[in-house]
């Protein structure tokens, strides 16, 4: 998707110190190789948006794009429907990422009606929306603050409208816990990450990524106000849900 990506190599040799991971200039670079190799499932989560969205989204809608790094969610929308299916803003805090997602999107998307926007999603601005795509982004905001989020997308949605929710998650139970940790920790590893890679990376994340467990995601749609919602996707610790709007 990225003619200028990089093979992520940021945690590969030793850090005096290890500092939190944040979404800089040197992420941007790798970040499609880094996201390839670190999350299982990404792919086929993306690859199902388009397909979700050609059945549930009405024709001519507003679409969101929320935490939209380089935009993939994005682009997997276009790849299904025609550019006067849907208008769409994508919207990232980082600078460095919503860069780079504008020149992504107008070489890959030509025609398609798309903004770009650095901003906040627990304060952007939400017009009507038919579907609001939040993939992998819930679980970097303050657990304090994510009631609000997941309860603005509600009262944005449109009835009938689409919130697709994709996240790392974790476990109440230990013994599960610790056994999809250890098999994500594998898949790192058959992905080409050394030890040293995947524990300074750990380290990078811990208390800036906090993953919610499957109950708490959907305790909380129905506390902010979907009735409807399931989980159609798990891969290990990563996990997609939907829930519809009244
Ligand atoms: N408060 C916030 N407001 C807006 N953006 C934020 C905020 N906090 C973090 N971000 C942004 O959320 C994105 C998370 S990456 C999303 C992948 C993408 N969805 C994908 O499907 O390729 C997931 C990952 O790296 O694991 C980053 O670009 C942050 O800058
Ligand atoms: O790498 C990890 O351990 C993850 O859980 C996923 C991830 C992917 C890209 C940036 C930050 C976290």
């Amino acid at each position: 998707m990225n003619d200028a990506s990089y093979r992520d190599a940021l945690f590969s040799t030793p850090l005096d110190r290890v500092a939190s991971f944040s979404f800089d200039e040197q992420v941007v670079r790798c970040f499609p190789d880094m996201i390839r190799r670190s999350v299982p499932g990404y792919g086929q989560i993306i690859g199902m948006l388009g397909v979700i969205a050609a059945r549930h989204l009405r024709h001519g809608a507003h679409v969101y794009d929320l935490g939209c790094s380089l935009g993939a969610s994005t682009l997997a929308l276009c790849q299904q429907l025609p550019a006067d299916a849907f208008t769409l803003d994508a919207i990232d805090l980082s600078p460095a990422m919503v860069q780079r997602a504008r020149d992504v999107l107008a070489e890959h998307c030509p025609g398609y009606a798309i903004g770009v926007h650095e901003g906040d999603i627990r304060t952007c601005p939400l017009q009507p929306a038919g579907l609001i795509m939040v993939n992998f982004t819930l679980q970097f905001l303050d657990p304090a603050d994510r009631d609000a989020v997941i309860e603005r997308l509600c009262r944005a949605l449109e009835p009938g409208g689409v919130l697709i929710l994709a996240e790392k998650i974790t476990f109440a139970d230990d013994a599960q816990r610790t056994l999809m940790s250890d098999w994500h920790h594998d898949f790192k590893r058959a992905n080409g990450y050394s030890e040293l890679e995947i524990s300074q990376k750990r380290n990078a994340l811990e208390n800036v990524m906090i993953p919610d467990t499957l109950d708490a995601h959907h305790e909380r749609l129905t506390r902010c106000g979907f009735t409807r919602h399931y989980t159609w996707f798990q891969h290990l610790n990563f996990a997609a849900m939907v829930a519809f709007r009244n």
